[in-house]
């Protein structure tokens, strides 16, 4: 398959900081592609870009094959990109339900009627294991159900490209696994993925590429076991990341 994903040579400054500069890499379709650095690396403007919270300083953003740089966010959804917020941001008023009935609305699925999205909601909410939550508001549930709802929203747009910035940090072990089944899962029913993530455990098992990027830079990419093994990638964040841990 091709690339659904272009990212050529995009900067993003801010007031002279420069916080992405000149990164270029292609997602290809139908696969899982990490991206991994330090903080303050880049990575969540880069999903910024991506997916039209601001338009880059420089470069371009090609999906699907269409130069969609600097597009605004609303029409994001109907393009068939969503991503989720590393923070959380859940209608708070709203129950679960509603919370993914509403991305329902506003997805590329085109559903008219509240009704029809309540149903595909409740199918969104099955397959991500949210079901039994269903009349809860989201301020009362856990970590690990706040971080479904945010993938369920996300999902009910009926995304072909998935942006998951940091979904898995604060989960315990159980919870991330359930949370990597539920990726393969996504991926499995077509959906590409590309996502921000620190538990190398997880980059490990669900991402056929990873991209390292350092200071706004793109370090290197390759396969999971090729970066972890890069010692310029061990030095610089994986080694930073062990100690940190410790
Ligand atoms: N809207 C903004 N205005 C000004 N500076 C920003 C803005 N967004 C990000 N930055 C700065 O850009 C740099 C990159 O930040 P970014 O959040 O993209 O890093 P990150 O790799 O996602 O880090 P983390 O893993 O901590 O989420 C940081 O120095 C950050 O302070």
């Amino acid at each position: 398959m091709g690339n659904i994903l272009e990212i050529k040579n995009l900067s993003k400054n801010f007031k002279g900081l420069k916080a992405v500069s000149n990164v270029s890499f292609s997602v290809e379709e139908g696969k899982i592609t990490g991206l991994i650095g330090s903080n303050g690396a880049g990575k969540t403007t880069l999903f910024n870009m991506i997916s039209g919270v601001f338009p880059p300083t420089e470069g371009n953003v090609i999906y699907k094959g269409t130069d969609i740089t600097g597009m605004k966010p609303y029409k994001y959804s109907g393009l068939g990109i969503a991503r989720t917020f590393q923070i959380m941001k859940p209608l708070a008023h709203m129950t679960v339900l509603d919370n993914v009935a509403s991305g329902a609305l506003y997805g590329k699925k085109k559903i008219g009627s509240l009704k029809h999205a309540k149903e595909y909601a409740e199918e969104i909410l099955e397959f991500t294991g949210l079901y039994e939550k269903k009349d809860w508001l989201p301020g009362n549930m856990g970590t690990a159900y706040k971080k479904r709802l945010e993938v369920a929203r996300a999902l009910a747009t009926n995304p072909d490209l998935l942006l998951l910035d940091e979904v898995m940090a604060g989960l315990n072990p159980t919870e991330t696994d359930e949370a990597i089944e539920l990726f393969r899962k996504i991926n499995s029913n077509g959906t590409t993925i590309l996502l921000i993530e620190h538990v190398m455990r997880a980059v490990a098992n669900l991402c056929e590429k990873v991209v390292v990027m350092h200071h706004g830079e793109m370090i290197t990419e390759g396969t999971p076991q090729e970066v972890m093994n890069d010692p310029y990638v061990i030095e610089i964040y994986l080694g930073k990341e062990e100690e940190s841990d410790g």
